[in-house]
């Protein structure tokens, strides 16, 4: 039997669609949004329809059949409760989503549209390694304040993705092998992968600023931004995710644009390409320490892995641990649709979604 699967990826600034035959990619397009266009949304929910309508247009323009599809399969998004691999679309995660009880992410989108899709012509919807799939080991959970948990949220996704290359280029399973990934995109997380399972993490709001982002900031002067009445929670939440890291500073979110700023000779954009390089290598270091510094590798990936110079200087730093694999890019539309594959195979089970 051969599978036919649809794959989406509702992103913060683009909506990606791939559609795979087997394990060969027929097609993937991705299509950028504007800030302009998504303005008028007030929350990412609001912008169902006009994803969906995105996704089916590019559904005619490439003639797709979609009789012939056998699963459509979405990002997961920020859904409480989830372990990694793949999960059904069901009825508890759409009322979860609709609820509101997922914190706002695009790749919320995806559960929803991929059902909405999938539904009609009878064939299942699924999300694969979900932004917040947890599996963190409890000493990873605990922070100083009782009161708060840790919940683990990364780009599971892509890192799980690489991590399995990676095993093949060395031979081995992915199971048997301890690797720390750090994926540098518009966001920055990083994880430890034990046996299969990423037992510990570092979030995109607890570690190096990233791009768009601001990564963590010495908290007393957050509490004092927070009180200072000029910014509501959307706002700072904003500064966090969208509007921090290098796009705050240089006005830009594109490495390549602060590489051109740097060979014009701008200092404050040497300054902070500096300063990624060396916050990355410092979250780095500081997983390294959960496995003892033994490691089979580090993986650097997502779209600043492109960059040769900064991956120089973050090497130099952390090559000391483990060899370092630069795997630029990412590779989210393969990851799902093939763990879609998987389910379809019978060689992985897709668990069901019970509402928190
Ligand atoms: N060839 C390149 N050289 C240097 N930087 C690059 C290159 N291509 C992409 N980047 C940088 O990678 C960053 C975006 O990475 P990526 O495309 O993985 O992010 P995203 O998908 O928008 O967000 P996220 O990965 O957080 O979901 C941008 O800063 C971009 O400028
Ligand atoms: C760090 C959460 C994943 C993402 O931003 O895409």
């Amino acid at each position: 039997m051969s599978y036919n699967i649809l794959a989406i990826n509702p992103g913060s600034t683009s909506t990606k669609i791939a559609l795979y035959k087997e394990e060969t990619k027929v097609f993937e397009k991705s299509i950028t949004h504007t800030a302009k266009e998504l303005e008028g949304f007030d929350e990412v929910l609001d912008q169902f329809e006009f994803r969906k309508n995105v996704i089916k247009s590019v559904i005619n323009e490439e003639n797709i059949d979609v009789k012939a599809l056998s699963a459509i399969v979405g990002r997961g998004g920020m859904l409480p409760n989830m372990k990694a691999g793949g999960y059904v679309v069901n009825k508890d995660m759409l009322d979860t989503f609709k609820e509101g009880l997922a914190s706002p992410h695009a790749s919320n989108l995806g559960a929803l549209i991929a059902h909405d899709l999938a539904e009609p012509l009878g064939i299942p919807a699924y999300i694969y390694d979900a932004v917040t799939s947890d599996e963190l080991q409890e000493i990873a959970k605990i922070t100083g304040l009782p009161e708060i948990r840790k919940q683990s949220i990364c780009h599971v996704l892509n890192m799980r993705a690489v991590s399995r290359k990676i095993a093949d280029k060395y031979g081995k399973k992915y199971e048997d092998m301890d690797i720390l990934a750090a994926h540098l995109g518009g966001g920055i997380s990083l994880s430890v992968h034990h046996q299969g399972r990423i037992i510990d993490c570092i979030r995109d709001d607890e570690g190096p600023f990233a791009p768009e982002r601001s990564g963590s900031i010495p908290m007393l002067y957050m509490v004092d931004m927070c009180y200072s009445g000029e910014y509501t929670k959307k706002d700072m939440i904003k500064k966090l995710r969208g509007n921090g890291g290098l796009k705050a500073y240089l006005g830009t979110q594109d490495l390549r644009d602060v590489q051109a700023m740097i060979d014009d000779g701008n200092k404050q954009a040497e300054l902070l390409f500096e300063a990624q390089a060396y916050q990355i290598s410092k979250a780095v270091c500081t997983l390294s320490a959960v496995l003892s510094g033994k490691y089979d590798c580090i993986i650097l990936t997502g779209g600043m892995a492109y960059s040769k110079s900064l991956m120089e200087k973050i090497s130099e730093r952390v090559g000391f641990i483990a060899p370092v694999e630069v795997v630029p890019g990412e590779f989210e539309m393969e990851a799902l649709a093939m763990g879609a594959r998987r389910i379809l195979k019978g060689q992985e089970e897709a668990k069901e979604y019970v509402h928190p």
